[in-house]
């Protein structure tokens, strides 16, 4: 299912007729994973309402598989996107098991009792959560974050094809941060679609093939993140001066922001732009050891898309250690290994380094 935005354009009634959103063009396709950064009140969360028709595009308009979002049915619309808001406040009469349940209200009618099958759902979602212990407490007797994770669940329960979250890891703690992020992960591993806001750029870096940078100017940058989410066009939609750096860990090698300084605003003067790709060449061998079989066919499904630029590949299995090794060498550029390696390291009981030839080509 593909999600289109063409020619978007938006802004509020009392705005003096200044465009919010200005003439936005994007797209996403099964298992993209889009982070949508900007500044307060660029209007990412007015982004995500005018994507799904809460609000209405002044002109342009939203498309799913080619069809204008206004013209689908609500039922048909809402079986294949889940939405889930910022976690500001909420209905206090419904229990988490009783909220959670409402996002499977789709898959049974108004009159009857959820099946076996979706309260079967609800309770594995619950528990992938960490929610069991919370079922019986009111929504309004939780907290801030643990709401945000019962609107997770609510959203996951309903298994959409396309996931449109507002900020879903912000008020978090680390462990629920990275549950977020390895949920998004593992959804779009199955072809499913997710789109974020954020103020992490760290986690967009890390995380998502695509970017769509918005500018308090209403300017916007949308493409993959490598080329979208630079030190340059943090500096110039932010203010804030931030490098970029890479941390090595046992199994992969990390992109990490860390954000230096505030720039005077005489100093940001230039426009958005994409950081051109090096397509200069790299001979690498891609190591990769894995502990699960049942992890094979992800890794060989990454490696297919990289199959033009595989020139040697040889596995073998070390089955009284219970693990694999695959050796891939690439000649590709280096953003295609880094992302090769950056999307096997995200795979579960997955362990994966790169090293470059030193010659040139
Ligand atoms: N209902 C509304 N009526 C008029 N203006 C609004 C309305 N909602 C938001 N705005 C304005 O539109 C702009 C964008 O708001 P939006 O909430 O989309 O920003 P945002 O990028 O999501 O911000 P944040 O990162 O702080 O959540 C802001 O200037 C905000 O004041």
């Amino acid at each position: 299912m593909i999600l289109s935005v063409e020619n978007g354009c938006f802004s509020y009634k009392n705005s003096k007729d200044k465009l919010l959103l200005e003439d936005i063009n994007f797209s996403v396709e099964p298992g993209d994973l889009l982070a949508i950064l900007g500044p307060n009140g660029a209007g990412k969360t007015t982004l995500l309402r005018c994507i799904m028709g809460f609000l209405k595009w002044s002109s342009g308009k939203s498309t799913l598989d080619g069809e204008n979002i206004r013209n689908i049915p609500n039922k048909k619309l809402w079986n294949n996107i889940a939405y889930v808001p910022q976690a500001k406040s909420t209905v206090a009469a419904y229990t988490v098991e009783e909220m959670v349940l409402l996002g499977r209200s789709s898959h049974f009618s108004m009159l009857s009792l959820p099946k076996e099958e979706d309260l079967e759902i609800v309770h594995k979602v619950m528990e992938e959560m960490n929610l069991t212990r919370y079922a019986h407490k009111k929504c309004s007797q939780i907290s801030g974050g643990e709401l945000q994770m019962v609107l997770i669940a609510k959203a996951l329960v309903s298994e959409p094809k396309i996931l449109i979250l507002d900020e879903p890891e912000s008020n978090l703690d680390f462990k629920n941060q990275l549950l977020i992020l390895d949920t998004m992960t593992k959804l779009t591993n199955k072809g499913i679609s997710c789109i974020f806001n954020t103020h992490y750029p760290t986690h967009a870096l890390q995380r998502a093939n695509k970017a769509f940078l918005l500018s308090k100017s209403g300017e916007y940058l949308f493409g993959e993140t490598r080329e979208v989410i630079t030190e340059k066009n943090i500096e110039k939609a932010f203010g804030v001066k931030a490098v970029i750096g890479e941390i090595e860990t046992p199994s992969n090698i990390l992109k990490d922001v860390i954000p230096l300084e505030i720039t005077q605003t005489s100093d940001i003067n230039a426009l958005l732009s994409k950081d051109e790709l090096s397509t200069e060449r790299k001979v690498a061998v891609v190591s990769i050891i894995t502990d699960h079989s049942d992890v094979s066919e992800k890794i060989n499904k990454l490696l297919g898309k990289n199959k033009k630029y595989i020139i040697g590949r040889m596995g073998m299995p070390y089955e009284d250690r219970g693990i694999s090794i695959i050796n891939v060498t690439l000649d590709a550029p280096e953003y295609v290994i880094q992302t090769l390696v950056s999307q096997l390291g995200f795979l579960s009981g997955v362990s994966v380094k790169a090293i470059y030839s030193q010659v040139k080509f």
